[in-house]
Order: structure tokens, then C-alpha cells, then sequence
């Protein structure tokens, strides 16, 4: 996560629009994979965060499968990070500690979709309920994170650093974990071939 932290931090002050964005794809229960973008919520030596609803289509792939593969799509700076590792959902503490930090509409947008990815009749359905919700809590009484709202932390197990060169010559290093957790287990570097 060291090699991260300098390109995140490179391309954090490129003024690279929503750098934080990655690319999250699970795997199906039938076997399928599937891929969206979800926000990243800060990182450590043992991995990276994000959040989401636990009931939605990827909330439901993990509970079954829960590894993931994260793609950083960097393009305006000719750089992309891959991570692959497993996931764990964070604690109630850290999970209230993000919900809270968040804009009030988007907390009460937690709760309208509580169905994540499930189908609705359309629209006016959301926004009634949006209103409504938005009543039932004043302005002055904190709106409560639903359960089935949390982050997930992503533990690498291998990550690629991809540098574009031109000719289609470009700098790849995959760090392999081979022992150990991420935060202080040994990662074996080797270049590929672009
Ligand atoms: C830039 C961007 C950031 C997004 N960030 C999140 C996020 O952090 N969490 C989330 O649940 N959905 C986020 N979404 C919406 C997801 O891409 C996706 O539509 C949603 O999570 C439902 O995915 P699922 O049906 O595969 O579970 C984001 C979409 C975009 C375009
Ligand atoms: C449905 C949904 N949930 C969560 C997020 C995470 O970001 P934030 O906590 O900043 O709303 C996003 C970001 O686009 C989102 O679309």
C-alpha cells in the first residue's frame, strides 16, 4: 500500500476529477462476473474502504463470494492500479463513524433505497419517499444509519501498477503477497511484460 500512497497522492494533487472512483467487480453466484464503480473511502497498510448497501446485487455477491477485483482507471495521467484481495465488512463503530460524516440528503437516501438495485414502479416512487423520510427526521434529529448500510474493507493479496509508455511500451509491476497479512507480510515485485 506504500506504492499506492504516492500515485494516489500524485494523482490526488493532479486535480484529476473523483480519483477516488474505482472500478469493483464481483463475482455472481452463477459464475458471472460483474463490474460498477463505487467510491473509495480511505486506505491503510491493511487495505482500502468503501461503502455500500450489504442488501444490494454486490452485497449479495460478497455474502457468497467475497473477493473482489479493484480497478483505478487513471487515464488522464497514463496510469491504472489493479488490486485483487479478499473483503470484511467493517465494524457498526466505523460504519456509524462514515455515515455520520456524510450530507444529510445522502443519509436519507440510504434509506430510500433500502432495495438497492431492485426494481421500482419509478421516479415519483423514490422521490415520495424521499420527502417523506425527509419529514419524519427534522432537521435537528440526526438521521440513523440503516443496518443494512456499511463499507467493506478490501485486503490485497496482489496489486499492478501500470504506467503507459509510448509504442504500447508501458511499465507494469505486480506485487504479490506471499506470506503474511498486507499491512506487514512479504510482497514479491516482478515486471511484466506490457
Ligand atoms: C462515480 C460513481 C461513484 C459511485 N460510488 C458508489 C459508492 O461508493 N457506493 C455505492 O453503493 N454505489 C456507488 N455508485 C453506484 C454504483 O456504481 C452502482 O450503481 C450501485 O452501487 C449498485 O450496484 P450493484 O447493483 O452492482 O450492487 C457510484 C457510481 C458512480 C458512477
Ligand atoms: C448509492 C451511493 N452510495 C454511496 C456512495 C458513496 O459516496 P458518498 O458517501 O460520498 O455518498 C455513492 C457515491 O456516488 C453512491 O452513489
Amino acid at each position: 500500500m506504500e506504492q499506492f500512497h504516492i500515485w494516489f497522492s500524485q494523482v490526488h494533487g493532479s486535480g484529476l476529477a473523483e480519483p477516488n472512483a474505482m472500478i469493483l467487480s464481483t463475482v455472481e453466484p452463477s459464475g458471472a462476473p460483474r463490474g460498477r464503480t463505487v467510491l473509495m473511502k480511505g486506505y491503510d497498510s491493511s487495505g482500502l474502504r468503501f461503502f455500500t448497501n450489504y442488501r444490494s446485487r454486490k452485497g449479495r455477491a460478497l455474502d457468497v463470494e467475497p473477493r473482489v477485483s479493484v480497478v483505478f482507471p487513471w487515464h488522464q495521467m497514463a496510469r491504472q492500479v489493479m488490486i485483487m484481495g479478499g473483503v470484511e465488512r467493517l465494524d457498526d463503530e466505523e460504519n456509524d463513524r462514515y455515515f455520520r460524516s456524510r450530507p444529510r440528503g445522502s443519509q436519507i437516501g440510504a434509506w430510500v433505497s433500502e432495495q438497492q438495485s431492485s426494481p421500482v414502479r419509478g421516479r415519483a416512487e423514490l422521490d415520495e419517499r424521499y420527502e417523506r423520510l425527509s419529514r419524519a427526521w427534522p432537521e435537528d434529529v440526526e438521521v440513523p444509519r440503516p443496518a443494512y448500510w456499511g463499507g467493506y474493507r478490501v485486503h490485497p493479496v496482489e496489486m499492478e501498477f501500470w504506467r503507459g509508455s509510448p509504442d504500447r511500451m508501458h511499465d507494469r509491476f505486480r506485487y504479490v503477497l506471499v506470506g503474511g497479512e498486507p499491512a506487514d507480510g512479504t510482497w514479491e515485485v516482478e515486471r511484466l511484460s506490457p
